[in-house]
């Protein structure tokens, strides 16, 4: 399979790398900073489920260059989205569908408001992964899961196609046949989680230690239900109780993505995660007040 990777970061560098460590054909369309790091460092994963190592992957940093592809992931953070589009649109006009890996759930209408519903499948991760220096992938915890599924009926056969894929990749590749819900279940866990560990910038553990505290995430989660139920997805009490039983459950050192970019002083994606959440919200006629505060105590640390 032919495979884009737009965003050759964390998490676009691990997926992209378990692809090529197949066989499978990959170019990473990345900018020229990062071009620059591929060509000195190449892709280089460590990670206690394997090791991975290519020093000249394949890159380009013009979507036109690329004269075949099938799947193209998009692992940028939501903020840099709108800058992917005219790349997009150019593997999109060469027959590949696009599967999206970021957290939250506004992307997926914007992508196929400007691709056509047809292109965009539904796609998210769970994983630990960060960048080092050198722009080698830092995979931590047990768990290296992509998820991903069908939106529209005529995306089955792709789906299938990277089904087999990920089954010769070192990942855990998961088709889902409910796309949507797990789009929405995995947006109302990291909502929860990445809204309290960073407007508290505090690890799980010392969040957990809180009951006042801890009482925050939950009661985000239970807003993301009701925001999910006006979307015409029912996220359950169950879902809820095993999102709680997982935020109980992390390592006490565990912590979100969006708080480790704010221990390191990036950018951040909480217009993307709890700002989108408020403008669904809006839309509805519904109040978020938990979410609505995290997010005012989150946007003053957003922009690097
Ligand atoms: N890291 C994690 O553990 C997890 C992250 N996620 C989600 O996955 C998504 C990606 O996160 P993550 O991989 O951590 O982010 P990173 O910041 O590590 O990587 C994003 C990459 O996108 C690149 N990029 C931005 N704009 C463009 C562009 N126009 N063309 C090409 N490349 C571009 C950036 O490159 P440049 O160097 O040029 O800026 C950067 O390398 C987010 O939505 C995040 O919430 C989900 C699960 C876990
Ligand atoms: C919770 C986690 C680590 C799961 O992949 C995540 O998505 C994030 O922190 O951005």
């Amino acid at each position: 399979m032919d495979v884009v990777v737009v965003g050759a970061g964390a998490l676009g560098a691990y997926f992209g790398g378990r692809f090529e460590e197949t066989g499978a054909n990959v170019t990473f369309l990345v900018r020229e900073k990062r071009a620059e790091q591929l060509r000195e460092n190449g892709i280089k994963i460590s990670s206690n489920l394997g090791e991975y190592k290519n020093e000249s992957p394949n890159y380009v940093t013009d979507a036109r260059k690329v004269d075949h592809a099938d799947l193209v992931v998009v692992s940028v953070k939501g903020y840099h989205l709108p800058g992917t589009l005219d790349s997009l649109k150019v593997l999109a006009e060469k027959g590949a569908y696009v599967l999206p890996v970021l957290n939250g759930i506004e992307h997926i209408s914007y992508l196929q408001d400007q691709l056509g519903e047809d292109v965009v499948l539904g796609g998210l991760s769970f994983i630990i992964a960060t960048l080092n220096e050198k722009g080698h992938v830092i995979h931590s915890g047990d768990f290296h899961d992509l998820i991903f599924g069908p939106l529209t009926k005529t995306q089955t056969n792709i789906c299938q196609r990277i089904e087999k894929l990920c089954d010769k990749a070192n990942m855990n590749g998961i088709y889902s046949d409910s796309i949507l819900l797990e789009l929405w279940k995995k947006y109302t866990f990291i909502n929860a989680f990445s809204g309290i560990t960073t407007a508290a910038n505090l690890s799980i553990g010392q969040i957990r230690e809180h009951d006042s505290t801890f009482k925050i995430a939950e009661t985000i989660l239970q807003e993301m239900k009701n925001l999910a139920k006006e979307y015409h997805v029912d996220i359950t009490g169950e879902d809820i109780e095993s999102a709680k039983s997982k935020l109980l459950g992390l390592d006490k050192e565990a912590t979100s993505s969006m708080h480790q970019d704010r221990r390191k002083g990036l950018t951040l994606e909480v217009d993307h995660l709890h700002g989108g959440a408020l403008r669904l919200a809006k839309a509805v006629g519904l109040d978020l007040p938990y979410i609505e505060t995290v997010y005012g105590l989150i946007k003053p640390f957003e922009n690097a």
